[in-house]
């Protein structure tokens, strides 16, 4: 029986996680580091604040977060491989304000109402659902908080469209083989960045699951954007 999108993604990360951290920044050429920093630029994170970070992966962002919320403040990171957690693990010891857990993005085991911060880091191109994501993201945040985005996107600007789909393609995969042994699974990831919405369609996304107020941000051309969204205060 084929299997669904869920399962190629765990299976996926369940291998890359021990070379994950190096190819983030070998297939992005380390401008990831630039988006993840202006990212939290805007976020303006208040010292004290609860954030929730889905798709924790081997834990950056979370780790960013824990590092503006303070240690009065409280993180928690989400991700279902257990690798990546692992990764995570030894990079979170510092930070006493951060747990890590292991759950399903489509099903959030927190309660409504529960977070300031609600992030996801090019982890929602990947769930089997992104609006399901999204709804869950809106449910637990507090109202008045905030859900952000960080993800891959669709350039509008005309040639760089293909120039990034060829790059996707052809040579990140290439590199993928290089300098983690792994051609398959780093061709995923041009498989979701080529399915995965654009920015107006991504903002409509974020309204369609009771998001307002939402604004985004083009990085590099297109190569990635960052999406914010507020919950309506009652
Ligand atoms: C590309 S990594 C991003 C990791 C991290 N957020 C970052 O910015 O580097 C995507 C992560 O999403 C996780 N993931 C994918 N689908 C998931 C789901 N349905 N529930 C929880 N985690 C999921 C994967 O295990 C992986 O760690």
């Amino acid at each position: 029986m084929a299997k669904t999108k869920a399962e190629h993604v765990h299976e996926v990360f369940e291998s890359i996680s021990d070379n994950y951290d190096k190819m983030n920044g070998v297939i992005s050429f380390q401008m990831h580091i630039g988006w993840r920093n202006d990212t939290m630029k805007h976020m303006a994170v208040k010292p004290g604040s609860k954030a929730l970070d889905v798709c924790c992966g081997t834990a950056d962002w979370t780790i960013a977060l824990a590092e503006a919320v303070g240690e009065s403040g409280e993180v928690k990171g989400l991700d279902f491989s257990q690798n990546m957690l692992k990764v995570g693990e030894k990079k979170v010891q510092p930070y006493p304000q951060i747990e890590l857990i292991h759950g399903n993005a489509m099903e959030l085991p927190f309660p409504d109402d529960t977070f300031d911060y609600v992030t996801i880091g090019f982890g929602l191109r990947n769930v089997p659902d992104y609006l399901q994501v999204l709804k869950e993201m809106h449910r637990v945040v507090k109202p008045g908080g905030m859900v952000v985005c960080l993800e891959t996107s669709q350039s509008e600007i005309p040639g760089y469209r293909q120039l990034f789909r060829f790059y996707f393609k052809y040579i990140m995969p290439i590199f993928g083989k290089i300098f983690a042994k792994s051609y398959k699974e780093y061709s995923w990831l041009q498989e979701s960045a080529n399915d995965f919405p654009g920015m107006k369609k991504l903002a409509a996304l974020f309204e369609q699951a009771g998001l307002e107020k939402v604004t985004y941000k083009a990085y590099s051309g297109g190569a990635a954007a960052m999406h914010i969204g507020f919950k309506k205060i009652r």
